[in-house]
């Protein structure tokens, strides 16, 4: 067997298993066993992949004894079931408890085997007395609390009879299981509320008042679906927003607003808030097209539905829940076509009138862009936060966030959805690193045919993309969109005043990208003239703007504004919070950080955080110091 290429992946197959896979197949295994190695490092519980699961057999007959198997990896899985206890979820249960209470201990320790675990539970529940153990419910540590698997709640039918009965559970998505109430390891949900204003039967716009203000109403980004929530700021996982206000009816009230409550395994009563007036703002929250679209959770909890956010959500984004497979299609949503995530590339052209400069937006990659504009531009935005990532900032969330998605893809929760073989060989080549279409007339390589062919253009100077509406064509669809976008604009909106108008093709060039004043000393290129005029200065020295109390001159104008405060003392940025005050803009942003204590600096080799750039590079000499410690102590080894 091919243990070196593959690791140790033979182990979890018998001989004939394995010679009647194939190369892709032990690749792709390969790989989820890499990544849930990796995880299992790193101190995440995955789940096992499935040929593990299977492999028990194989290990007994060939006595096999395999040691990457460590403790995590032993844990079987837990079977899907609704509120009985089993041994394995004891043991979680008493885990998870035993962890909290030796980190309030502050004390880590190991500990291996059942027996031993509830021992040492009564032994520091003896030792620290009342105090933490009230905290901790102490007589659930003997029947651990209880708590549901995941998968028995499923995700995406909520509507569907799959909410449990009992509905004092709350899914804590850091531990990925239901507690009795708030998740004691990471701590209860945050609550937002909503804007207060009394139930008025009369009163049509009682639901849009009680938005909260980090929320907004606007126009849907699907199509055709009407109005829909909006964030002002970004969110963080684990808010809970709610509950979902309206009228109470019976139970098989099926208008698109209601929530049907649940009470002993049986529909009750349906919460409708089609009537404004009984209603919140919640009853504006879109269906979601599919399920990685969604962002909030609907979650039923004493009686009452709730929805909470299930990731960092950035401004400016809709806020959407999955209302499952059988009611998306009731709303006309191709639900199947939707679970191929190419499908969910190709989103339909939207108009979104969303930002400061209040623009027309026609492409779906535009407003993304846009809103990625925004928000690099708009970071005074306060960033709710809530208790379960307390100093995660948002960038790094989004980016977890993709490395959690494309995890799970490798550890086979959710694999690799590809309808025809070909396309999983494609797919296989982002991990092989694999180029096999070669251009021969350089150095150029793809992983798919298409972008070879794509490429040859540039050297056949074909143009096979025309736009429909104006004289242009180009080497790519892309570059046409960006061609029309801004023709279309540009034309269709007839701005009265000819400023008013170029302000608007200098703005658009924030989204193409378009930068024509090209600099001729260097690669400098600029959207507008005037910054093109200015860039020139470096190259002939020119600064003429000029003090007239001191020596200083400046290339730009700002520059001398800035600078005559130091003559006269003025310091226009006065910070809100206390008596500070700065010359300079920049200075009033950092002294900020003092108050909200934001720390936007990361080191990128350990978890050091600063809210100063120089704290940053000074604490990465220390690594650097590491390093060459290091190097000099293996050269003398
Ligand atoms: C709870 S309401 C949402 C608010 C609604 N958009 C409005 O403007 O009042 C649910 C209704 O919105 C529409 N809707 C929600 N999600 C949709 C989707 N993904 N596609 C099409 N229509 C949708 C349907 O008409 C549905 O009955």
């Amino acid at each position: 067997m091919d243990t070196n290429k593959y690791g140790n992946l033979s182990l979890f197959y018998t001989t004939q298993q394995w010679n009647s896979m194939n190369e892709y197949e032990k690749i792709r295994n390969f790989n989820i066993l890499e990544k849930y190695k990796a995880l299992i490092k790193f101190g995440f519980s995955p789940p096992k992949p499935d040929f593990m699961c299977d492999s028990k057999r194989k290990l007994e007959d060939d006595n096999i004894e395999y040691n990457i198997t460590q403790k995590k990896m032993r844990r079987k899985f837990i079977p899907p079931v609704r509120k009985s206890t089993t041994p394995e979820m004891e043991v979680d249960c008493v885990l998870a408890q035993l962890s909290v209470i030796l980190i309030k201990k502050g004390i880590r320790g190991k500990v291996a085997g059942f027996k031993e675990l509830k021992q040492v539970i009564k032994k520091l529940e003896q030792e620290i007395e009342h105090t933490v153990i009230a905290e901790l419910e102490p007589e659930e540590v003997s029947a651990p609390r209880r708590r549901y698997p995941k998968r028995s709640v499923p995700r995406k039918n909520y509507t569907e009879g799959e909410i449990p009965d009992d509905d004092d559970y709350i899914f804590c998505d850091d531990c990925d299981h239901e507690w009795e109430g708030d998740c004691p390891i990471h701590g209860p949900l945050q609550i937002v509320q909503d804007t207060k204003v009394p139930q008025d039967p009369e009163d049509p716009t009682r639901a849009d008042r009680t938005i909260p203000p980090q929320l907004c109403i606007g126009q849907s980004k699907i199509p055709h679906a009407g109005r829909g929530t909006w964030t002002r700021v970004a969110l963080s996982k684990g808010i809970r927003f709610g509950p979902y206000e309206g009228a109470i009816v019976e139970y098989n009230n099926t208008n698109g607003y209601g929530w049907q409550i649940r009470r002993n395994r049986r529909p009750s009563h349906c919460v409708d808030a089609k009537h404004c007036g009984f209603a919140n703002w919640m009853r504006y929250v879109n269906c979601a097209r599919h399920e990685e679209e969604q962002n909030l959770m609907a979650f039923q909890y004493k009686g009452q539905m709730y929805y909470r956010t299930v990731m960092d959500i950035p401004p400016h984004m809709e806020l959407l829940v999955w209302y499952g497979d059988d009611y998306g299609r009731e709303l006309g949503i191709d639900v199947d076509n939707f679970h191929n995530p190419q499908n969910v590339q190709s989103e339909r052209i939207f108009v979104v009138v969303w930002c400061v400069t209040t623009l027309l937006f026609v492409l779906h990659v535009y407003v993304e862009r846009h809103v990625m504009y925004c928000r690099a531009r708009r970071t005074d935005l306060p960033l709710l936060k809530s208790q379960h990532n307390q100093k995660e900032q948002y960038n790094g969330n989004c980016h977890d966030h993709h490395l959690n998605t494309d995890l799970e893809t490798h550890i086979g929760q959710k694999p690799y959805n590809a309808t025809v073989h070909s396309s999983l060989i494609r797919h296989l080549r982002i991990h092989t690193g694999e180029k096999p279409y070669k251009c021969a007339k350089c150095d150029y390589s793809a992983t798919v045919h298409s972008s070879l062919i794509s490429h040859l253009r540039i050297h056949t100077e074909e143009k096979p993309y025309k736009c429909d509406k104006f004289d242009y064509s180009a080497l790519n669809m892309g570059t046409v969109h960006k061609f029309t976008l801004e023709r279309s604009l540009t034309s269709v909106i007839n701005v009265t005043t000819c400023n008013r108008h170029s302000n608007l093709i200098t703005h658009l060039r924030i989204h193409t990208g378009q930068k024509p004043y090209k600099c001729d000393k260097c690669d400098y290129s600029a959207t507008q003239h005037g910054h093109l005029i200015t860039h020139l200065r470096i190259h002939t020295g020119q600064k003429p703007y000029k003090c007239d109390k001191c020596d200083y001159s400046a290339t730009v104008h700002s520059n001398l504004i800035r600078h005559l405060r130091i003559h006269t003392g003025q310091k226009p940025y006065k910070c809100d919070k206390c008596d500070y005050s700065a010359t300079h803009h920049s200075n009033l942003i950092r002294h900020l950080r003092i108050h909200t204590g934001e720390k936007p600096y990361k080191c990128e080799k350990c978890e050091y955080v600063a809210s100063r750039r120089v704290s940053v590079i000074k604490h990465m000499n220390k690594h650097i110091q590491e390093r060459i410690f290091e190097s000099s102590n293996h050269n003398i080894s």
